[in-house]
């Protein structure tokens, strides 16, 4: 038994489910869907035995429904879903045609990220693994030139890197601009943070300088205030770049605390937790962090924006 689910909107999209199993997923005109627009949203991960999907929450209620429809067609149970929480489901291999597996390697797909910080670059290859993206950051193409951050502000910044490396590859890039922002340092060091105690200065080098500034000036914690800024920018040829940010309130501590992360982790302090970030595991981090909170924002626009 072969059984449509057409959108009612975006018509190109039909689920196919053959007696009760998933057999393959595909569009109206019955080729197997790769296109990312809802992958970003669903992604099937076939485990050794069967297949899992997660539904990141920001997908449209009419796609919501329908993706819910099926599951239910597919498992016989009613899943219970609110906004703001990401779903997965495991289906038994038995449900499962073998043909699923296919799916993974049509849906993987690359990013390259205009990066050449290998910290940053932990945190979004476990971020976009939930999401079936492999990363690629700026050291492996070597061949690529080194932008300069000549902007005053974040997005100007990860405009240079995402819109620079994009023309230059033909290909679609993300970048990163981000940095500390410390209250009663009127919010720097900002868009200096990777050079606050000099050019290609180290990450000791500039929590020294960090603590140095703030030793005579912000004894009480009240006055160690500071938030973590990312601003994420996703240039491609032809469109207008999409640009999303994300903040992580928290203090500067007195002594650096933590070996995991990397910048001034071991001084940040996580204002819900009181651990600094270095103090967290990548999984922890990656739940709070400015970074993590700028791509639910990106995730919110970005298959809206790859259809334009
Ligand atoms: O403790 C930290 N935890 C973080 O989560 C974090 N995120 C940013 N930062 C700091 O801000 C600079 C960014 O500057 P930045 O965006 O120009 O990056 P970068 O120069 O290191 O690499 P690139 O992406 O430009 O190649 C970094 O070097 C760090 O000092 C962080 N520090
Ligand atoms: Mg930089």
């Amino acid at each position: 038994m072969k059984k449509l689910y057409k959108h009612t909107t975006r018509d190109i999209f039909a689920f196919v489910l053959e007696d009760q199993r998933v057999l393959k997923i595909e569009n109206i005109f019955g080729e197997p869907i790769e296109i990312p627009l809802y992958s970003v949203f669903f992604k099937y991960f076939p485990a050794e035995q069967g297949l899992k999907i997660i539904a990141v929450d920001e997908a449209p209620a009419d796609v919501m429904d329908l993706f819910f429809q099926v599951l239910r067609d597919v498992t016989g149970q009613d899943y219970q879903y609110s906004l703001g929480q990401v779903l997965t489901v495991e289906l038994s291999g038995q449900n499962l045609h073998s043909e699923t597996v296919s799916l993974k390697s049509k849906a993987q797909k690359t990013l390259l990220i205009a990066t050449r910080n290998e910290g940053k670059t932990r945190e979004f290859k476990a971020m976009f693994s939930q999401l079936g993206y492999a990363i690629k950051n700026l050291n492996d193409f070597p061949e690529l030139p080194d932008v300069a951050e000549t902007g005053m502000t974040f997005e100007e910044n990860a405009r240079l890197k995402a819109e620079t490396i994009s023309e230059l590859t033909g290909e679609m890039v993300l970048a990163d601009d981000s940095g500390l922002m410390v209250d009663v340092l009127g919010g720097l060091p900002g868009v200096w943070s990777a050079r606050f105690a000099g050019d290609h200065a180290t990450d000791a080098a500039n929590n020294a300088k960090l603590l140095h500034e703030l030793a005579s000036t912000a004894i009480s914690p009240e006055k160690r205030k500071a938030k973590f800024h990312t601003t994420l920018v996703v240039a491609a040829p032809e469109k207008d770049s999409l640009v999303v940010e994300g903040e992580w309130p928290g203090e500067i501590a007195t002594i650096p605390k933590g070996d995991d992360g990397f910048g001034y982790d071991p001084l940040f302090v996580d204002e819900e937790t009181g651990r600094t970030a270095a103090q967290m595991t990548l999984e922890q981090k990656n739940q709070v962090s400015h970074r993590a909170r700028a791509l639910k924002n990106l995730l919110k626009k970005w298959p809206e924006w790859l259809r334009q």
